[in-house]
């Protein structure tokens, strides 16, 4: 049986100024060696504080990562930024196909396939986000939906090394709504269905993370649940104590 190390990632998402660096410094401390033998952890904070999170914290084995990448590596693409720029930056990994750039930026999972190959390019880990709408979840047709993202959004040659899929249902992001734990395991034993039909024994390698609402007060649920194998949290890692309290769910 393979096993999966934890990864449990805050997505600051548009949060954080360069006021925030002793909240990453408290992420940084709190990461202590009880934690760090049991899971991986990494921050996502918007790209302006990146190098200062770099900077501070030389070294940290907390991760750092972006939140989007454009596709190409470098232009005339006024605004967006490269993966290989995030690297530079000190990112370790960087999100694509977040629900909210594919609602605000109408991204497709064609878009999303080509931002996850342009990670690869940078040698940045991709965290690929899927999730369905509350209309699709009471339509019954959440497991069809996943899968077509999947299917659209996941590059051939994807591994353990390269790529991880963040699951999170849009109408649990922000809202306090979480599925029942049986519904997160279908899910996840969908999407590991699905991968291993595509990249055979290299999906048991594929770290599948649950997101949407996950608190200090479900993670310890949540995370243990089947083929859940880390969190991509929201909300609850602006602030270093219940994020830290999240990953202690693997304690
Ligand atoms: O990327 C993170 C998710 O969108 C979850 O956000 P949330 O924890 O605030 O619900």
């Amino acid at each position: 049986m393979t096993t999966r190390r934890p990864l449990v990632a805050g997505n600051w998402k548009m949060n954080g100024l360069k006021a925030s660096v002793p909240e990453f410094r408290r992420i940084v401390e709190g990461y202590d060696a009880a934690l760090r033998a049991r899971t991986d952890l990494m921050v996502c904070p918007p790209a302006t504080l990146l190098a200062g999170f770099a900077a501070a914290e030389p070294g940290s084995p907390v991760g750092l990562a972006g939140q989007d990448c454009h596709p190409a590596a470098s232009g005339a693409h006024t605004g967006d930024i490269s993966a290989e720029m995030l690297a530079d930056a000190g990112a370790g990994a960087v999100i694509v196909g977040h629900s909210e750039r594919r609602a605000d930026h109408g991204e497709s999972d064609e878009l999303v396939r080509a931002k996850a190959e342009a990670a690869r390019r940078a040698g940045l880990l991709a965290i690929i986000c899927v999730g369905e709408t509350r209309e699709v979840r009471e339509a019954g047709r959440a497991l069809d939906v996943v899968r077509g993202q999947l299917a659209g959004s996941v590059p051939d040659g994807a591994d353990g090394e390269n790529t991880v899929i963040a699951y999170e249902p849009v109408w649990a992001i922000g809202t306090g709504l979480t599925p029942t734990i049986d519904e997160i395991a279908e899910m996840h034993g969908a999407m590991r269905a699905h991968l291993k039909e595509r990249f055979g024994g290299q999906a048991d390698r594929i770290r599948l993370l649950y997101g949407g609402s996950v608190k200090p007060e479900n993670a310890g649920e949540i995370l243990a649940a089947a083929d859940v194998d880390g969190a991509l949290v929201g909300g609850a890692s602006l602030e270093a104590t219940s994020f830290l309290s999240i990953a202690r769910a693997y304690l």
